[in-house]
């Protein structure tokens, strides 16, 4: 009796047997349902084998399986497989958290995903389809196949005529690739006519176009507004010319509307797909089964996007690679594009990283000539230029309400030439304090170790870790004064003292608390565009990607907070984020410039800014963790852990700290407190570990986690991360 091994949605490193009479090999990769203790669960089938360990009367027969959507591929289960040994997560989990939450349910899902007005054609191996291999009984089969053949397209209205079930065999064909699918076009929709390509943007496609047949990894480093979304736009039509399929990965739900835009104008013909969090179950679902039966050409989405089915992947993008959303911070703690890379190798294609400053791990790489590299050094719209960048002094200019003079003047400036300007301060809110003037108390957060933000137009204290909400205090809780005063700037306060300033200016500001509500972005960005805003500010939401053609100023508030920080990625995400921000300024006809009030305008960070020059800074910050022993040069795994006592999580890492003792090339940290000691009302701390070669710590974290799997006594929660990047 055949048995079959499935993954379920269980946090345990195992996969479930169950007896399934009518199962064969060729169900591996189908979704099935099984009885769970009281429960019915769904899961997907691993394995189909002839034994089991179980004992017979405690084995159960499956419920079901679902056979009605083709089955995961063999390459997709070879990346769950590789990312849960990687990262230490349970297969099941990493199996059944890539699927769309349709899937995950025990229920059939109905593959009506088409637009009916698709058209649908024979394809190439359609046509040499040797019909006698056809059953002569299977009529309907001869007659579909003689009209699409003797008709240029048909769409699902003429397939119904035919047969009410001639459906079914149509997408049985697609499938198998006999019958492609046209998207409705509209006739009024002119091809485009493309840009000429500046000779970096022709040099960048021409040698990457050249080996779309084998795995590389490219880092595609260009400026700002060098146009790199031109190359990768070009790489993609030579990928679907060759009938393969592109991924794309972008670090922003907010940046896919834009982006979606520029690929549907320009591939007219190609179903695009776009899934990321923002989506419903149905239309994530209906996206997904489009990517997995090789009907969407592209597929644009965020991190989770890079598990999605592709069975004719040709490419694969990582725009702004170096953004930290890329990485999960919860759960199942992967790099969306590091395995991206492994898909790329796996299915031996190329796959390009594309950055204005490309993560040090990845520069690390090409310095290594492990990645190959490719420049883009200048704007790609003819006579823009790189904005011009400078320090304004806090020390000799003392600012008024967060402003100063140079930077008042400038504003002044730009709107008398009727431009736009953007104020970039990397916090939202009023203030981050509320402060007791007479006695320094502050207001804090009760279940996290962070300070209450001040919202003043709802007249509430917010804390941004957990969300929790009070009223503002009447007066202080510790010495009953009433004077109480907001102490720092956040994008509101900042707001109120621009309105102030430029009364007649239309001031927007662009945080996480003006752009929830769904289409705000949207919204947002026309105004921006149709020039109805003078000023914006915002946080880093704004920085990335955005192209503004009418900005010529941005004004960068607050960053000095992050020169001196105890997390050693600061530096280098400042500089990202700075650079991105900066590259919204003079993006086409107009020049622009970059204003950094500073108290630290010598900072090795600022004076690279001001010259643009990535290389020299990176180089720097490269040398610093080489003589710290900091990634790249060394790989690490955090051990996390929280409970509701500090002790409790301590005695866990000290008991996971005495398994580790005696190992050679592995180094491991004692327990610290995490960064946020306490979050959520949970108490938490962690143990560094640490090695110069990833294998030796694979085969270290391989061993320890069964050894912290197999400790039971405490109340502990927690988890590996592997490359961390938040401590
Ligand atoms: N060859 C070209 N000729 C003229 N304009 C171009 C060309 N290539 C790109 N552009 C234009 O240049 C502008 C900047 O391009 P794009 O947004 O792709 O830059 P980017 O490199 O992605 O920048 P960022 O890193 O800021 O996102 C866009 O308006 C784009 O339409
Ligand atoms: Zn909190």
């Amino acid at each position: 009796m055949p048995i079959l091994r499935v993954a379920l949605n269980i946090p345990l490193d195992t996969l479930f047997d169950y007896i399934a009479p009518n199962a064969c090999e060729a169900d591996i990769g189908l979704r099935v349902c099984v009885p769970f203790g009281k429960k019915k669960l769904t899961g997907v089938i691993l394995e189909v084998c002839s034994d089991t360990e179980v004992p017979p009367e405690k084995l159960k027969s499956v419920i079901c399986i679902f056979r009605e959507t083709p089955p995961l591929s063999a390459e997709l289960l070879a990346l769950f497989s590789f990312c849960s040994d990687y990262y230490h997560h349970p297969l099941g989990m990493v199996v059944m958290n890539s699927l769309p939450g349709k899937l995950r349910n025990n229920k059939p899902v109905s593959l009506k995903v088409h637009v009916n007005r698709d058209q649908f054609v024979l394809s190439a191996a359609g046509r040499q389809v040797d019909t006698s291999t056809i059953p002569a009984r299977n009529t309907l089969m001869h007659r579909l196949l003689a009209t699409l053949k003797s008709t240029p397209s048909l769409n699902a209205r003429d397939v119904r005529k035919i047969s009410p079930r001639a459906d079914h065999i149509l997408q049985d064909w697609v499938r198998k690739g006999w019958v492609d699918i046209i998207p409705e076009t509209d006739p009024a929709v002119a091809t485009p006519a493309l840009p000429e390509l500046t000779s970096e943007q022709s040099t960048a496609v021409g040698v990457i176009a050249a080996k779309l047949d084998r795995f590389d990894t490219w880092v595609l480093h260009g400026v700002t507004g060098s146009g790199k979304t031109e190359v990768y736009l070009r790489l993609i039509a030579q990928t679907l010319s060759k009938g393969k399929q592109a991924l794309v990965l972008i670090p922003e739900i907010s940046l896919t509307p834009q982006l979606e835009s520029v690929f549907r104008e320009r591939f007219i013909m190609t179903r695009i797909v776009s899934l990321h969090s923002g989506l419903n179950d149905s239309e994530r679902l209906s996206g997904w089964l489009q990517a997995q039966q090789g009907e969407a050409g592209v597929v644009l989405g965020t991190r989770l996007a890079v598990f999605t089915p592709l069975p004719k992947l040709g490419l694969i993008i990582v725009d702004e690679e170096q953004d930290s959303s890329f990485k999960q911070q919860d759960g199942l703690r992967y790099s969306a594009r590091d395995l991206a890379i492994f898909r790329a190798s796996q299915a031996h294609i190329p796959v390009v990283l594309g950055s204005a400053t490309p993560s040090l791990e990845s520069y690390y790489n090409v310095l290594n000539d492990r990645y190959r590299y490719l420049r883009l050094k200048n704007r790609a719209i003819k006579n823009a230029v790189l904005p011009q960048v400078k320090c304004i002094d806090l020390r000799s200019e003392k600012p008024l309400n967060g402003l100063s003079i140079p930077l008042i003047k400038a504003i002044d400036a730009c709107l008398a030439h009727r431009q736009q300007c953007l104020i970039f301060i990397n916090r939202r809110g009023y203030a981050p304090v509320l402060l007791c003037k007479s006695c320094g108390w502050t207001a804090v957060c009760q279940r996290c170790t962070s300070r209450l933000v001040v919202h003043l137009q709802d007249k509430k204290l917010s804390c941004h870790h957990c969300g929790y909400l009070e009223s503002f205090p009447h007066a202080c809780p510790q010495c009953g004064d009433q004077d109480m005063m907001p102490f720092g700037r956040g994008t509101q306060r900042v707001e109120e003292a621009l309105a102030i300033r430029f009364p007649s200016a239309r001031i927007l500001r662009i945080d996480r608390d003006s752009t929830r509500r769904k289409n705000a972005w949207q919204a947002i960005l026309r105004s921006v565009h149709q020039h109805e805003v003078d000023i914006l500010v915002g946080t880093q939401l704004l920085a990335k990607g955005h192209d503004f053609p009418n900005l010529s100023l941005v004004g960068i508030l607050g960053s000095d907070i992050s020169l001196y920080s105890t997390d050693f990625r600061a530096g280098e995400r400042l500089f990202t984020q700075l650079m991105q921000v900066a590259g919204r300024a003079g993006r086409a006809k107009i020049s622009g410039s970059v204003l950094i009030q500073t108290e630290f305008p010598n900072h090795p960070l600022y004076q690279a800014l001001q010259r643009h020059d990535y290389d020299v800074l990176a180089k720097t910050i490269l040398a610093e963790r080489k003589m710290a022993g900091f990634p790249p040069y060394v790989y690490q795994a955090l051990l996390r852990a929280e409970a509701h006592s500090l002790k409790k999580v301590l005695d866990f890492l000290d008991t996971a700290h005495k398994l580790t003792q005696s190992l050679t090339g592995i180094e491991v940290f004692d327990p610290v407190p995490a960064h946020m000691a306490r979050l959520k009302g949970m108490e938490r701390a962690h143990l560094l570990v640490q090695s110069g070669s990833r294998k030796k710590l694979q085969i270290f974290l391989a061993q320890w986690y069964k050894q912290l799997s197999a400790l039971t006594a405490h109340k502990v929660r927690w988890s590996l991360d592997v490359d961390p990047i938040e401590f």
